[in-house]
């Protein structure tokens, strides 16, 4: 039961997001992954979206009062240790959203930009950036960007390392007190990650795996860090831990659908049950 416990209590832990009728990615991927790391997970829907590992048939958005009415109703009563967003699709949404965070006055805060679904869907509105970088952005505790995000945030083409790095500096500047910027989306034989806490970085590495399975990184390597923060991790740890139940998710993948298939949740737990 411990493990379960930070600071006396359930972890408890929210993701304000897309739901993936497929499973693989948004919502979902954020539950299943609270559920394996042992945080106690909650939700507030945006869109719904008509999905599956081919690609994404249909989004419809949720209207911004029941996005609003999701989290006033968890923060007021269950509370919340730490949370994530991760499709917000329009302007008003992030509006509401960053209001309820101000309003309960939420620190840990994990922002996942996204923007386009791995099939070119787009789960983001063009004008909703602006909202995104000056209404969530400084109330921020870290932000994930992939490399088309982080690109599309900056306005600048990011090629390496360096580039990677004053992407993140840019992006700090915006208020965000620290970056990740994800290295998915390169090639190499190793996946990449950037993390900038303001002053200095670090990098993360894994090795890539070369696999269609990959619907959903993005989401559940970001829940896995709000897990993490919930718990009463540093950033720097529930980075590393987010990295570790990634790789697994990655490496250890499951056949379903016929396109880009899911992660598999499992993966991390399963190894730990191994080595226990
Ligand atoms: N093929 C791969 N092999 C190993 N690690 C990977 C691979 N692809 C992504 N990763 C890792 O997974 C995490 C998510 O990165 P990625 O760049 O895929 O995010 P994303 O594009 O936002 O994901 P998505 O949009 O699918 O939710 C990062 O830690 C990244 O390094
Ligand atoms: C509801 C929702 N949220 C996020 C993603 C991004 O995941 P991916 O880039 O792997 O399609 C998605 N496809 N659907």
């Amino acid at each position: 039961m411990e493990e379960y416990i930070s600071n006396g209590r359930i972890a408890r832990a929210l993701t304000i997001a897309g739901s993936d009728s497929g499973g693989g990615a948004g919502i979902q991927a954020d539950l299943k992954t609270f559920q394996e790391l042992g945080a106690y997970g909650m939700s507030a829907l945006t869109a719904i979206t008509a999905q599956n590992t081919l690609g994404v048939q249909g989004v419809f958005p949720v209207a911004k009062e029941a996005v609003k009415a999701q989290i006033h109703s968890v923060g007021s009563d269950i509370g919340v240790d730490a949370l994530k967003t991760g499709m917000l699709f329009s302007a008003e949404i992030i509006e509401e959203v960053a209001e309820a965070i101000a309003f309960f006055g939420w620190s840990k805060v994990v922002v996942d930009p996204v923007m386009i679904a791995k099939g070119g869907a787009a789960l983001l509105q063009v004008e909703a950036v602006r909202a995104l970088t000056r209404k969530l952005l400084p109330l921020t505790m870290i932000v994930t960007p992939n490399i088309p995000e982080a690109e599309h945030l900056t306005g600048m083409p990011i090629r390496n390392m360096a580039d990677k790095l004053e992407a993140a500096k840019k992006l700090a500047g915006c208020g965000a007190r620290y970056v990740l910027i994800k290295g998915g989306h390169e090639a190499g034989a190793e996946a990449v990650d950037l993390l900038y806490d303001g002053s200095g970085y670090m990098e993360l590495t894994g090795k890539r795996i070369e696999t269609a399975r990959t619907h959903g990184t993005g989401c559940t390597f970001s829940a896995a860090l709000t897990a993490g923060l919930a718990q009463g991790l540093s950033v720097e740890e529930a980075v590393r831990q987010a990295k570790a139940y990634i790789q697994a998710a990655i490496e250890d993948g499951i056949l379903i659908g016929s396109g880009h298939g899911p992660t598999n949740h499992w993966a991390y737990r399963n190894r730990q049950f191994v080595t226990n």
